[in-house]
């Protein structure tokens, strides 16, 4: 076994372009022949890392490649600050830190652009702990293209050889909702499902590209843009998951139809443990909308590879907004970005990555049915000395229910058609997927700027000073860029808009019930709850007994999984100032453990306007959090009968097959029917069973 040693600072990550592509192991290993491929990337150190670490370079992560040039798996073993504790985990491939970005682009993306071309689609994901280089990799630097880029680049040029044009569409989720980053002037947008199944962007605009000049201003000054989509009022901090959609439409001719392939890139939020000193309710909650993104995924891909008739697309607006793209023929490549220097979190990103690989070969060999339970769902303590996400008996519990709700067969028409990740099959065709309608392509703008080779833009390049290279976007020509935004925010972005024929909800508070603890006493929303459970005696339509209550959650689980979120909110100051550390080892990010924490008597605060809002007594907490949890359960119903699928609809108290065909005309007609419980009456439910629903002690 070849084994080297990360973590020394000597060693430069800076090398030019394609430095590296010499080595030997160009080829080796780069044979992504399965649908999923997970890989690691250690990041290089930043220049003031390299300062901070001259005295302390103690290696933290090893790595073993096996070796000759068909390895097909890489050992990483880590020690953390005290030797004496090691831990490992096996992945596809890892690249070191003087392995640039476009050796990983030669080895990992080419192959999934050419699929591209052939109609698959592929989808590019980089997570890992905050600052493990998530954005360097998809984006890139001043100096050093990301993977996006350079895929970019490939495509525009071969796009115009072929006769096809490139869209491109950006877009960020910030606690669970979706924003275009092309135009930041409209609402969150809705994913949706139509008729057949297909996800629908609604809102999402799409511009087009014609250089790869003309993508990285629109690029770059969105990813700049991003921060103005944020509310300033109910942003807790500025961690969100960012994604980029290439379209590459293959226009009508004689011998087909239209139609489009995609290539996704999401540089999802930093990983950070929930638990960390310093975290309070509100942080642990958006620290688990954010981190549950990562673990639906690795549920997603479980639940593909070993064949589920379900799979959790809707517990993540991530894996809702890809699901199109994934399983089939199509590609997944998940890259786990480790720090160079020790980081809990990066252990943990890198023992997912493992438990992810460990899955795929599991059903890949057909062991995976005999270790469902163990391995299909994440289990978040595979560190001996921390756990990093908490589990308490009714996390257990809960989690038990998964397992049980996944490894169950659905009896009656699957709300998701089965798709195979190995499709054997069909890895080799062609595809011809169709556009359902046709897709709008701006004429507004038609530029000339044809580059056949990558370059950064020269004013990308020529300034960037040591530091600027390491996070281009915040100096990238500013006025510029501002004008290029509104430019294609008025002229070049067009509104894909599509008939909405079915309405899916997203299901993004479930798991948070599996990943944080909460208080073990009862409160007022349970019994609201348990009323709702009740079945209603006055309900005359006949319920369909196949609703699988794990499978497709209804209103039920939702409601209270947001009376759980108020406990915790309630149990929890909610005005908090958050900090953002950047550039800081993420050794000292990470604090002690959770014994550390020391229970005080919350002092509640509720931000009105500019002043704050004491409260101190628990009546006073109670009145204010009943009014507003009784608020939120009616939005939350709402939304989730003006959303919902027909089965689901028909899980709701006082809603049968009738009512749910008739929600579903309703919505036909008006996108939103339902505004108020008043409007419930349309649908021919009583006052009485209305108020009953909400009812309240
Ligand atoms: N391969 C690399 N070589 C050198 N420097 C790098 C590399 N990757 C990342 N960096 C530097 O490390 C810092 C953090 O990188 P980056 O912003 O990409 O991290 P991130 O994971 O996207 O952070 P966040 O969690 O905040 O989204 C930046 O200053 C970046 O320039």
């Amino acid at each position: 076994m070849e084994k080297s040693k990360i973590g020394s600072p000597s060693i430069s990550s800076f090398l030019p372009p394609m430095a590296s592509s010499g080595c030997s192991k160009e080829t080796s290993s780069s044979n992504p022949s399965s649908a999923v491929r997970i890989i690691t990337r250690i990041r290089g150190f930043t220049n003031r890392e390299r300062e901070i670490k001259k005295s302390s370079s103690k290696p933290w992560i090893s790595i073993q490649k096996p070796e000759g040039e068909s390895s097909e798996a890489v050992t990483l073993s880590f020690g953390g600050q005290s030797s004496s504790q090691k831990e490992s985990c096996t992945v596809h491939y890892c690249y070191e830190h003087e392995e640039g970005t476009d050796f990983i682009y030669t080895r990992e993306i080419k192959p999934l652009v050419s699929g591209v071309f052939d109609g698959r689609d592929a989808t590019i994901v980089a997570y890992g702990a905050i600052a493990s280089g998530k954005t360097y990799t998809i984006q890139g630097s001043a100096k050093k293209p990301g993977l996006a880029i350079l895929a970019m680049d490939e495509i525009i040029s071969t796009a115009e050889m072929l006769g096809k044009s490139v869209m491109i569409s950006l877009y960020e989720i910030y606690q669970e909702q979706v924003y275009d980053l092309l135009n930041p002037a409209r609402p969150a947008i809705m994913v949706m499902e139509d008729a057949r199944g297909r996800i629908q962007l609604k809102g999402l605009s799409q511009a087009p590209v014609k250089s790869v000049s003309e993508f990285c201003k629109i690029y770059l000054s969105a990813s700049r843009s991003q921060k103005a989509v944020l509310k300033p009022q109910t942003e807790l901090s500025r961690r969100s998951h960012k994604g980029l959609i290439v379209h590459l439409v293959t226009p009508n001719t004689s011998s087909g139809p239209s139609h489009v392939s995609k290539l996704n890139f999401i540089d999802l939020a930093g990983y950070m443990d929930p638990r960390r000193k310093g975290n309070d309710g509100a942080r642990i909650l958006e620290n688990n909308l954010l981190n549950r993104s990562l673990y639906a995924l690795q549920k997603v891909v479980l639940a593909l590879t070993s064949n589920e008739s379900y799979v959790p697309f809707r517990e993540s607006k991530i894996t809702r907004m890809v699901q199109d793209s994934l399983g089939g023929v199509n590609k997944l490549l998940l890259v786990a970005c480790l720090n160079p220097s020790f980081c809990q979190d990066s252990v943990y990103m890198a023992n997912l990555a493992g438990r992810t690989f460990q899955g795929l070969n599991q059903s890949i060999t057909g062991s995976m049915k005999q270790t469902k339970s163990s391995n299909r769902i994440p289990t978040f303590c595979s560190c001996k000395t921390r756990t990093p996400l908490s589990t308490s008996a009714s996390t257990r519990k809960q989690t038990g229910s998964q397992v049980h709700a996944l490894n169950k067969k659905i009896s009656g028409t699957p709300v998701v058609n089965r798709k195979k990740l190995f499709d054997e099959a069909g890895s080799s065709k062609k595809l011809t997927k169709t556009t359902p309608t046709p897709i709008v392509v701006s004429a507004a703008e038609t530029r000339t700027n044809n580059e056949p080779t990558l370059t950064v833009p020269a004013s990308l390049t020529a300034t960037a000073s040591p530091m600027e290279d390491e996070k281009f976007s915040a100096d990238y020509g500013k006025e510029t860029l501002h004008l290029e935004v509104e430019k294609f925010s008025v002229d070049s972005v067009k509104e894909e808009t599509l008939p909405l024929e079915e309405v899916s909800h997203d299901t993004y508070l479930k798991s948070m019930l599996n990943q944080v603890d909460l208080p073990s006493d009862a409160n007022c929303f349970s019994e609201a709850f348990s009323l709702i459970k009740e079945d209603d005696s006055t309900d005359t339509e006949k319920r369909t007994p196949s609703i699988d209550m794990d499978r497709s959650p209804p209103i039920f689980a939702r409601l209270r999984e947001i009376s759980n979120y108020l406990k915790l909110v309630d149990s929890t100051p909610t005005c908090i100032e958050l900090s953002q550390q950047k550039d800081l080892p993420c050794e000292s990010q990470v604090s002690a453990e959770p014994k550390d924490f020391e229970p005080k008597t919350p002092i509640f605060e509720c931000r009105k306007e500019n002043e704050k809002l004491y409260l101190n007594t628990p009546r006073e907490v109670s009145n204010t959090s009943y009014h507003g949890s009784k608020n939120s359960l009616v939005q939350e119903y709402l939304r989730f009968v003006n959303s919902a699928s027909k089965e689901e609809l028909m899980g709701l108290k006082g809603i049968g097959e009738k009512r749910a065909t008739y929600i579903l005309e309703l919505r036909e007609e008006s996108p939103e029917p339902f505004k108020s419980l008043d409007d419930l009456k349309d649908i021919g439910l009583s006052a009485k069973q209305i108020k009953g629903m909400f009812a309240m002690k």
